[in-house]
């Protein structure tokens, strides 16, 4: 009947366990009483769990990527604090218990933190800065964020039932083959994947749908705002990228299920396959998660500058180049596996010339802000930070990217180091810059900026003392995911690390202060304006938050930065003779059942309970037949409505923006002139 479930399952095996067992049981009843008591159940269900509005499913996603978050650093700081004891002793740590924790932390930070991350703000923002409605498949967008909120879910609930994989977060077999990982944990980490990167996939092609066709008239290719571009370049990589990894973890889920050989190294399968699948997908996928981050970091350089973004072109040019040359070098990941020197050598040169590129774009951000009036905000202190950290990692990344020295370094904490150096500082320095920045555009009020500055200032400093040391036990020779070792040398170097991994926690309680911070002083920090910053692209030209059709009227823009130039000629906010009904998209019931039933089905392939696999596929067939079926999908918001909303939005602007753009100046620099700081 529950095929192999057992009560075993439950954690009652290690007290370790327990506890964290006991965290996500207890954090899902406090948050359902927290609801029933604030009486928000009918708001979150009608008003959020069922909408298709691009900027609500964005604010989903970014929930969902904060709750994951804290799980990853936790696990990340457990970790850090095993290996700094863990000199000739076990630790507390049992190897199973950090096997998994490795393997949950990498999953978790790339698909459940970043890739959320990153799709939550460009849903929230791309729409706005082409100045379009929505994005072109809002029922799809719905799907793809509850998909990937269910892959999320199967991992949280690998904590209370049964235990999640040891293979790492790329899963080489023939570890995660049947014969040496029996359990079920491989198969949590196969299906969260799937249900995941299907959404993700989705994502990815809705947005560049959206991209290409709903832009507004007037914004070309080369007029259109670079986070749009780099969302742009991302989407086309995630549409060629993850159908490699949804196939490689359909057939590891095959030579698990049904004693398929893809890659057992005998009856006709070869381990090398995966190998080359994961990392197709693979090398790509840090590009995805890096490449939006470079977005932000360009719009929030170029406003927090007051300039024109330096070398538009250039950059444009630069993200094509990276996404392009992103599949050319996956197997830079497995130098050491037997290729011949020639071909490793054509893989490592094609890496080094990723460099190209990359420096580009880091010299037009610096010549962004040369002779710019630069402001300090956040979201700029994250901009700065990531400028400077990012290039160390960058180039030894290089380093590992020449064949002979990656025999040295490969699978070494080195390696360890350089890839949190260029996620932590890179991705994630770019989603908080992008979070400080797009807030106030998505809830009406900015963050906090003292808690802002101690969030940036603890985890900058945290980063450097928690991997830096790694740099340096790579060349002394400790290899990675090692749960305890025996060198004394080791320790002191790992002390430090625990001890930066610790300011990182620390950091991180400030973003979850900064936030609640916010939340309580939000008159006092309210944007009536819907341009906080004195933004330059579309975006700002809306309400905050925007109304649910974005914009009463498609604008037309004429120039790269066309609401800054709207505002400099004084043709902001203009209203319409007479505004005309919109046709918005229904709120659907569907997406969240479907996301519902792929957790199902996902738990039940897990577990190997057959029958409630099989209800759920038929559930989930219906359910798109329906959908289908159905052509009352759309609503009307009449135009009285419009002008309501509107004139409500119009009468809150200042004096001065009601009146003439050009005399508006930012209360900040009441003094200054507000002619381009520079030129470009
Ligand atoms: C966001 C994530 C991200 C990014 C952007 C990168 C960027 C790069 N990575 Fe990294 N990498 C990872 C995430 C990332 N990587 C991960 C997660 C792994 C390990 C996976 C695992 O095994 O678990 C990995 C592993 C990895 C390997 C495999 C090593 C091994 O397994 O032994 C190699 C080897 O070539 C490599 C190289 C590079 C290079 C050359 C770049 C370049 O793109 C960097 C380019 C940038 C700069 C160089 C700085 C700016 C440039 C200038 C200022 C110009 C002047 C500079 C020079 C001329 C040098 N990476
Ligand atoms: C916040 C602070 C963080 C700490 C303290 C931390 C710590 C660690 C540690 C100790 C490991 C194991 C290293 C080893 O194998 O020896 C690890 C692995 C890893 N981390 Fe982090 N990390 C942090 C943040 C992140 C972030 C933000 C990301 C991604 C966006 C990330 C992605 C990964 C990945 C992919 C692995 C490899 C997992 C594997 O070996 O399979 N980490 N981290
Ligand atoms: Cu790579």
């Amino acid at each position: 009947m529950f095929g192999r479930l057992t009560i075993d399952a439950l954690p009652f095996y290690s007290w370790i366990a327990e506890a964290g067992a006991m965290v996500v049981v207890g954090g899902a009843v406090v948050s359902f009483l927290l609801v029933t008591y604030l009486k928000a159940w009918k708001t979150l269900w009608f008003d959020w769990f069922l909408s298709v509005d691009h900027k609500r499913i964005g604010i989903m996603y970014l929930v969902l990527t904060l709750i994951m978050f804290l799980r990853g650093v936790v696990e990340g700081v457990m970790m850090r604090a095993q290996q700094a004891v863990a000199l000739n002793s076990d630790g507390y740590l049992p190897p199973m218990h950090f096997e998994q924790l490795f393997s949950t932390h990498g999953t978790i930070m790339i698909f459940f933190v970043v890739m959320p991350f990153l799709t939550g703000l460009i849903n929230l923002i791309v729409p706005q800065q082409i100045g379009a409605r929505d994005v072109a498949y809002p029922f799809l967008n719905s799907l793809s964020f509850w998909l990937t909120a269910a892959g999320g879910a199967l991992v949280m609930v690998s904590l209370v039932i049964g235990q999640f994989s040891r293979a790492g977060w790329t899963g080489y077999p023939p570890y995660s083959g049947l014969q040496y990982s029996p359990n079920e944990g491989v198969d949590y980490w196969i299906w969260s994947l799937m249900i995941s990167g299907i959404g993700t996939t989705l994502s990815g092609i809705n947005f560049i749908v959206t991209i290409i066709r709903n832009r507004c008239p007037g914004m070309t290719w080369m007029r259109m705002p670079m986070f749009t571009w780099t969302a742009f370049c991302a989407s086309i990589l995630i549409a060629f990228a993850f159908p490699a990894l949804t196939v490689v973890a359909a057939q590891l889920a095959l030579d698990r299920l049904l004693g398929f050989h893809f890659f057992t190294n005998g009856d006709g399968g070869n381990m090398m396959m995966y190998a080359n699948l994961i990392w197709i997908w693979g090398h790509p996928e840090v590009y995805i998660l890096i490449l939006p981050a470079f977005g932000v970091f360009s719009e929030v350089v170029a406003t927090f500058s007051r300039k024109r973004l330096f070398g538009y072109d250039y950059l444009v040019y630069a993200t094509a180049c990276i996404a392009l040359l992103s599949f050319t070098v996956w197997l830079h990941h497995f130098f050491t596996m037997g290729s011949s020197a020639n071909v490793n050598a054509a893989f490592g040169i094609a890496t080094m010339i990723i460099a190209v590129p990359t420096g580009v774009k880091i010299f037009d951000w610096l010549f962004t802000m040369y002779r710019g009036r630069i402001e300090f905000p956040p979201a700029m202190l994250f901009t700065v930070g990531f400028m400077v950290t990012f290039v160390i990692g960058g180039v030894t990344g290089v380093l590992l990217a020449m064949p002979p020295a990656d025999y040295l370094m490969h699978n070494s904490v080195f390696l360890v180091a350089h890839f949190h150096n260029m996620l932590i500082p890179g991705a994630l320095f770019g989603y908080l810059a992008g979070m400080n920045y797009w807030f106030p555009k998505a809830f009406g009020f900015k963050l906090d900026q003292k808690w802002g500055v101690r969030c940036f200032w603890l985890l900058i400093s945290g980063f450097y003392l928690a991997f830096m040391p790694l740099y340096v036990l790579g060349f002394m020779g400790m290899s990675r995911r090692m749960e305890h070792y025996a060198n004394p040398e080791w320790q002191p170097y790992l002390i430090v690390a625990a001890f930066g991994a610790a300011l990182i926690l620390a950091s991180v309680a400030c973003l979850v202060i900064q936030i609640l911070v916010s939340i309580r002083n939000r008159d006092a920090l309210r944007d009536e304006t819907g341009d906080p910053w004195n933004g330059r692209t579309l975006e700002w030209a809306t309400s905050s938050p925007a109304a649910p059709y974005n914009f009463a009227v498609i604008p037309e823009v004429s120039d790269l930065d066309a609401f800054h130039s709207q505002k400099m000629e004084a043709k902001a906010y203009q209203r319409p003779q007479a505004y005309e009904d919109i046709v918005m998209p229904k709120p659907s019931v569907l997406g969240i059942v479907l996301g519902g039933l792929g957790f199902i089905i996902a738990f039940a392939i897990v577990w190997h309970i057959w029958w409630l696999a099989v209800a759920g596929l038929a559930g989930a067939a219906a359910c798109v037949i329906y959908r289908s079926c159905d052509d009352d999908t759309d609503f009307v918001i009449p135009a009285e409505e419009v002008a309501r909303i509107e004139a409500a939005h119009l009468e809150r602007l200042t004096p001065e923006r009601q009146h003439d753009m050009r005399i508006y100046q930012p209360s900040a620099h009441a003094a200054e002139p507000v002619l381009e700081g520079g030129r470009s």
